[in-house]
C-alpha cells in the first residue's frame, strides 16, 4: 500500500529545486549536434551525462555511477545507484533517455538536439539528484537513476536493462518514466498515461501530485502503443508509470526534427519543474520505506 508520509523530508526539499539548473541541463545536452544511438556524438553525450553525474556525486560513498554497455550498439546508458541505507534490496527508478533523433538522418553531423524529446527528462532528474544530494538525503531503499541509450529505435536500452534487472531477480518496487516534461501543449499539467503502466502506482503519483503539488491540475491519456521506456519494465513484470506534458496529440510538435530546442519551449523549464518536484517526491516517499 502506497502511504504518503515523508512530508517533513519532501517539502523542504521541493523548495530547493529550480527550473533555471533544469534549463541549463536542457541547453548543455542540446549542444551535441545529435545523441543519436550509433554516432559519436550520441557516445560522447551519454559519457558527457555519467561525468556528470559522477561530478554531482563526489564524496557520497554510497553513491556509484556506471554506463551500461549495450552490446549491438555503441551509445551506453548511464546508471546512477544510491544504495539504501537498511533496506537495499528493495529498488526505486527514475528513468528517462538520453539519446535523441531527427526522422530525416541519421549522419555523424544530422542535427537532432532533442531538448524536450528527451533532455527535458534526464534534466529533471538531475535537479531531484541534485537536490537530494544538497539536502543530505539518504534513502532506506536503493533508488536508481537510468539514463537510457536507443529509446528512439525500438526502447532498445531500457529493453537490456529491465530485462537484466528481471533475470538477476532485482527487487524494483517501482519505476517512473520522464519523457518529455517541458512543452505544456495542453490544459492540464500532468498527464498520467493509462496503458502499458500501472494503474495502482498511477493512483499512488496522482495522490502525491495533489498532495505535494496542490495547485497543478492532473490528466489521464493512452499512447495506443509502446510509446516509451515505462514499457520496458512493464513487459519485464515491474509497475511502471508514465507521467507526461500532454494529452496525446498536444505534445511538442518539434519533435525529432532539428527543431526540437530549447528554445522552442520557450527557453524556460517552468513546466519540467513539475515533473522534478514529482518525481522527487515519488523517489522519497518509496526511497524512504524500511524492509
Ligand atoms: N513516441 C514518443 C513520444 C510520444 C509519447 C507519447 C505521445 I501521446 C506522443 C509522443 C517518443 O518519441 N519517445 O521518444
Ligand atoms: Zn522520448
Ligand atoms: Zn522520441
Amino acid at each position: 500500500s502506497y502511504v504518503i508520509d515523508q512530508q517533513s523530508v519532501v517539502n523542504p526539499m521541493l523548495t530547493q529545486m529550480q527550473a533555471s539548473n533544469i534549463g541549463q541541463t536542457i541547453v548543455d545536452m542540446s549542444s551535441y549536434a545529435n545523441r543519436y544511438y550509433t554516432t559519436n556524438n550520441g557516445v560522447n553525450a551519454s559519457n558527457w551525462l555519467k561525468q556528470r553525474w559522477s561530478t554531482m556525486a563526489a564524496g557520497r560513498s554510497d553513491i556509484a555511477v556506471t554506463q551500461f554497455t549495450h552490446s549491438a550498439y555503441p551509445q551506453k546508458s548511464v546508471i546512477l545507484t544510491i544504495t539504501g541505507s537498511d533496506n537495499p534490496n528493495e529498488v526505486v527508478v527514475l528513468g528517462g533517455h538520453l539519446d535523441s533523433i531527427n526522422q530525416s538522418g541519421t549522419s555523424e553531423t544530422t542535427r537532432a538536439p532533442g531538448a524536450d524529446d528527451d533532455a527535458s527528462g534526464i534534466a529533471s532528474m538531475t535537479e531531484v539528484l541534485r537536490v537530494m544530494i544538497a539536502s543530505g538525503y539518504k534513502p532506506r531503499r536503493t533508488i536508481k537513476m537510468i539514463g537510457y541509450a536507443a529509446e528512439e529505435v525500438g526502447l532498445r536500452g531500457s529493453q537490456d536493462i529491465a530485462q537484466n534487472h528481471k533475470a538477476n531477480n532485482v527487487n524494483v518496487v517501482g519505476v517512473m518514466q520522464l519523457d518529455m516534461t517541458n512543452y505544456k501543449g495542453s490544459v492540464n499539467d500532468i498527464y498520467l498515461y493509462t496503458d502499458y503502466t500501472d494503474s495502482a502506482q498511477n493512483s499512488f503519483v496522482g495522490n502525491l501530485i495533489t498532495t505535494y503539488l496542490p495547485t497543478l491540475k492532473i490528466g489521464y491519456d493512452q499512447c495506443g502503443y509502446a510509446c516509451s521506456d515505462h514499457a520496458s519494465w512493464t513487459s519485464a513484470g515491474y509497475w511502471s508509470s508514465m507521467p507526461f506534458e500532454a494529452a496525446m496529440g498536444e505534445d511538442d510538435p518539434y519533435i525529432h526534427t532539428a527543431n526540437d530546442t530549447y528554445a522552442n519551449t520557450g527557453s524556460q523549464a517552468e513546466h519540467a519543474l513539475k515533473f522534478a518536484r514529482m518525481a522527487l517526491a515519488y523517489a522519497v516517499e518509496l526511497g524512504s520505506d524500511g524492509a
